[in-house]
């Protein structure tokens, strides 16, 4: 899974090969991380390759006759693709084992790739005429369905997890905060500069029922503190704005009101996002001027307002939440869509 952290044998092999300490892929959940925990594990060996989920599903809507043999550039991210360049890195094709395992070809999210095989357009209903692009991570998709179009505009993708992405001419990459930028694309070049954390509403649904989330928000005032100074995590362990697989969650004390709770875990989450976007700014990649929101907790205007409050501009909830609606988008306009 994208948050799972590599076992520490696993990180240093990785961390060997990087050519700088702040690289993206040297991150204990980093694809490059797993790839040598996979090759540890002893069930690396010829004829595999690596595939995302994205190339899997791709594989199998066009076929039994299609090769899985690439990838697209938002994926191989954390692999250690070259995102400006657009190739792989030669510190990365040097290691045998791993480069042995690496998807062939790297194309732009939105690329067609083929079409619908005749087996999945029976069990889907698809026409074999259709076509079949490339995609794109989650949160980016729940990027480009949220519609931004300055720089400076961004998306907090509030599902399981926050993942947050700004619009920026600046690329930041520093991992020992989680940040990274993937490339987004137009003339002059814009980057997706964010971070994904392990907070959001996973850790909510450890204690409350959708139904509950609903009714408590509505007893919460917004715009008063909690007083309640929590670090909302499922587990321990971080990944961004602070990268740290032992930091601790912090959700005591519990006060007897369900409501009182629930605010001090929003703000909390809150927090993390505001200190997400001042870490953005404070490496560079330019101030947020306003966010958009996507994902399951889009829906809760007093949490909205919290944020509001706490990361000091507009929050608004996008009119489309779902990541579907951006893939559906990149489908319908190809490449086009990026930039
Ligand atoms: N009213 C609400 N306020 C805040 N969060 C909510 C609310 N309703 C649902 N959620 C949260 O939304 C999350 C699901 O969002 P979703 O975007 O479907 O997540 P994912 O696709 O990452 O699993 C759940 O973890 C749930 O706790
Ligand atoms: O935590 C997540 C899964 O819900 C994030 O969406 C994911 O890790 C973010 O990755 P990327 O920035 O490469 O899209």
């Amino acid at each position: 899974m994208y948050n799972y952290s590599c076992s520490a044998a696993a990180v240093e092999r990785c961390r060997a090969m990087l050519p700088s300490a702040d690289h993206t892929a040297s991150a204990p959940t980093s694809t490059l991380s797993k790839v040598w925990e996979f090759i540890l594990s002893g069930r690396g060996g010829p004829g595999q390759r690596l595939v995302h989920q994205a190339d899997w599903l791709a594989s199998l809507t066009m076929g039994s006759g299609s090769q899985i043999s690439g990838t697209d550039y938002h994926n191989a991210l954390k692999l250690g693709y070259d995102i400006e360049k657009l190739c792989w890195p030669e510190w990365l094709l040097a290691e045998e084992q791993v480069a042995n395992l690496l998807p062939q070809h790297v194309v732009a999210p939105g690329t067609t790739l083929g079409h619908v095989g005749a087996e999945s357009s029976r069990w889907l209903g698809l026409p074999e005429s259709c076509r079949v692009l490339a995609g794109t991570t989650d949160s980016i998709a729940a990027f480009l369905a949220a519609g931004t179009t300055q720089v400076g505009e961004a998306v907090t993708s509030l599902g399981s997890t926050m993942a947050i992405k700004m619009r920026s001419l600046v690329r930041v990459e520093d991992a020992a905060f989680g940040v990274y930028s993937h490339r987004l694309g137009g003339n002059p070049l814009q980057w997706l500069v964010g971070g994904a954390s392990n907070t959001g509403g996973v850790v909510l649904r450890k204690f409350f029922t959708d139904k509950a989330l609903k009714q408590l928000s509505d007893e919460i005032d917004a715009e008063a503190d909690s007083g309640l100074d929590y670090y909302p995590l499922p587990s321990p362990g971080q990944r961004f704005p602070v990268c740290d697989s032992a930091l601790q969650p912090r959700l005591e004390p519990r006060p007897a009101s369900d409501a009182q709770f629930l605010h001090g875990i929003l703000e909390g989450m809150a927090r993390i996002e505001a200190a997400g976007y001042g870490k953005l700014a404070e490496l560079g990649a330019g101030d947020v001027c306003r966010v958009v929101t996507a994902g399951g907790g889009a829906k809760n205007a007093k949490w909205r307002q919290i944020r509001q409050r706490l990361i000091g501009v507009q929050v608004q909830s996008a009119d489309w939440t779902e990541a579907a609606c951006g893939s559906a988008l990149l489908a319908l306009r190809g490449s086009g869509l990026l930039g």
